[in-house]
């Protein structure tokens, strides 16, 4: 039985309170499924001998001693241990696939940055082809900082796996769809949806509508979590029930395949007879998860100003230093402006963090032209930056009646950490020289006379 062939609506899965098409509500659950009837063991995690013949093994997300609220592992049983999923590893090159420290001579970071879309490939690029790096940051070596990543994909792999032994991946779809065949379940991803692929998955993605494009943030350090919601209560913004992991899916297939791995950011590829998607049940809460960003519920100003975008953080992955993201997956989506006596975009700031935003569709408050769907800013550590003279001009003379913001879905990528840029990003990719220009012509305005002018 293949993940291909196997129809979703017979995917079994026991324990889990409200199954729904393949997926299982909640975020950080402790999840227990099973693609056949008694796969997984009750009472305990290391049968003597496990039913069908299978192999128990951990997968651990965090060290064994982590405290409770942040520990996460995962009960796989599975037709072979990993070991068999993984032979000798040889060195292969994956030239656009960038990891920190990943400084480069003679490309500065030091500026206010804009790319178009990035062209939809005509070649034949595979998720780990396809992936170009556009920023670094921190070092993987010590676990912290990131990097983001436009992935552009025309094919799907076959008989090809991969994982990253570096990273937790925030994959946000931008075109296309794609599905990512995981040990522990299928994904089937679109835009408007986010997908989070835990640090040492195994999986495989396939183009189910392509060409796909999105953004990838590549997270080195502590994984994504909810952020605290203090004050606002027990509701709102990302709720944990909006999120969904797959039920157990598992292939028995036995043809030459090929494993890469990312690991301190070299690549490896290593050649095994078999599928490595061979985990037929699990319990745990270490797992890929999926979120529809339309089931974001923003609060904001409902008087007057302008909130920091804190307050719009889908998912936060903690630094080690409270308060002090290592990132923040921030959304700017469809939301009523009703503040009165207030410019109501965002204002005119420099910030120690580093922003790195995109655009999934629609128009962005702050750049009214320029900042296209599938486009890319990036306003780097301490750069100050702000609305364009048109949104400026717009929101300091409008009505300001409550007005809704229609159309739109950017987010942010935002780090503690410098982002660097990768070579690709400062020469190949479609950036626009003249993107500071956006700020020229705001007019000075004082005279020395008292008034608002
Ligand atoms: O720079 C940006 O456009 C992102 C942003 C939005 C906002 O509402 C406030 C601050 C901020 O950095
Ligand atoms: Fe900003």
């Amino acid at each position: 039985m293949t993940t291909h062939d196997l129809p979703r609506g017979m995917i079994r899965a026991s324990g889990a309170i409200g199954t729904h098409e393949g997926y299982m509500p909640g975020f950080g659950n402790d999840f227990e499924t099973e693609a056949l009837p008694g796969a997984l063991p009750q009472g305990q995690n290391s049968p003597q001998k496990c039913n069908y013949g299978l192999y128990a093994e951990q997968l651990s997300g965090t060290a064994f001693t982590a405290p409770r609220g942040q520990n996460e592992r995962t009960w796989c049983y599975r037709i072979r241990p990993s070991v068999h999923h993984t032979g000798r590893f040889s060195p292969i090159e994956v030239p656009h696939w960038k990891t920190a420290p990943n400084v480069v001579p003679n490309v500065t970071s030091l500026g206010q940055y804009r790319w178009d879309p990035i062209p939809m490939p005509e070649s034949d690029l595979t998720w780990i082809t396809g992936m170009r790096t556009m920023t670094t940051a921190g070092d993987v070596n010590i676990q912290v900082g990131m990097a983001s990543h436009v992935y552009l994909v025309t094919r799907s792999m076959e008989d090809e796996y991969f994982f990253s032994a570096d990273s937790e991946l925030l994959v946000v779809p931008q075109e296309g769809r794609l599905r990512f065949a995981t040990e522990l379940g299928i994904i089937d991803l679109e835009p408007k949806e986010i997908a989070i692929i835990p640090r040492g998955l195994v999986y495989r993605v396939e183009v189910l509508e392509g060409p796909a494009r999105g953004f990838v943030c590549e997270n080195y350090g502590q994984k994504f979590d909810l952020p605290h919601r203090g004050p606002i209560g027990a509701n709102c913004l990302a709720n944990p029930r909006d999120f969904k992991c797959p039920v157990a899916a598992f292939e028995d297939r036995e043809v030459p395949s090929r494993v890469v791995i990312k690991w301190c950011g070299q690549f490896h590829e290593s050649h095994i007879g078999h599928s490595p998607l061979d985990v037929v049940a699990w319990h745990g809460n270490y797992c890929a998860y999926k979120y529809d960003l339309r089931t974001y519920s923003p609060v904001g100003a409902i008087l007057f100003d302008h909130p920091d975008p804190s307050i719009f953080t889908v998912l936060t992955a903690p630094s080690g230093q409270e308060g002090t993201a290592n990132i923040d997956f921030v959304l700017f989506r469809e939301r009523w402006m009703v503040a009165e006596h207030s410019f109501r975009p965002p204002w005119y700031h420099k910030n120690i963090m580093s922003e790195l935003m995109g655009n999934i569709y629609g128009q962005y408050d702050a750049k009214p032209r320029g900042f296209a769907p599938g486009g890319i800013s990036l306003h780097n550590c301490m750069l100050p930056h702000g609305p364009d003279r048109d949104a400026f001009e717009g929101a300091s003379n409008a009505e300001l009646k409550p007005h809704k913001l229609e159309n739109t879905m950017s987010f942010m990528f935002e780090t503690r950490f410098p982002q660097h840029l990768t070579e690709w990003a400062a020469r190949e990719a479609p950036m626009q020289p003249e993107y500071v220009e956006v700020w020229n012509q705001l007019q000075k305005k004082f005279d020395g006379t008292p008034g608002v002018k």
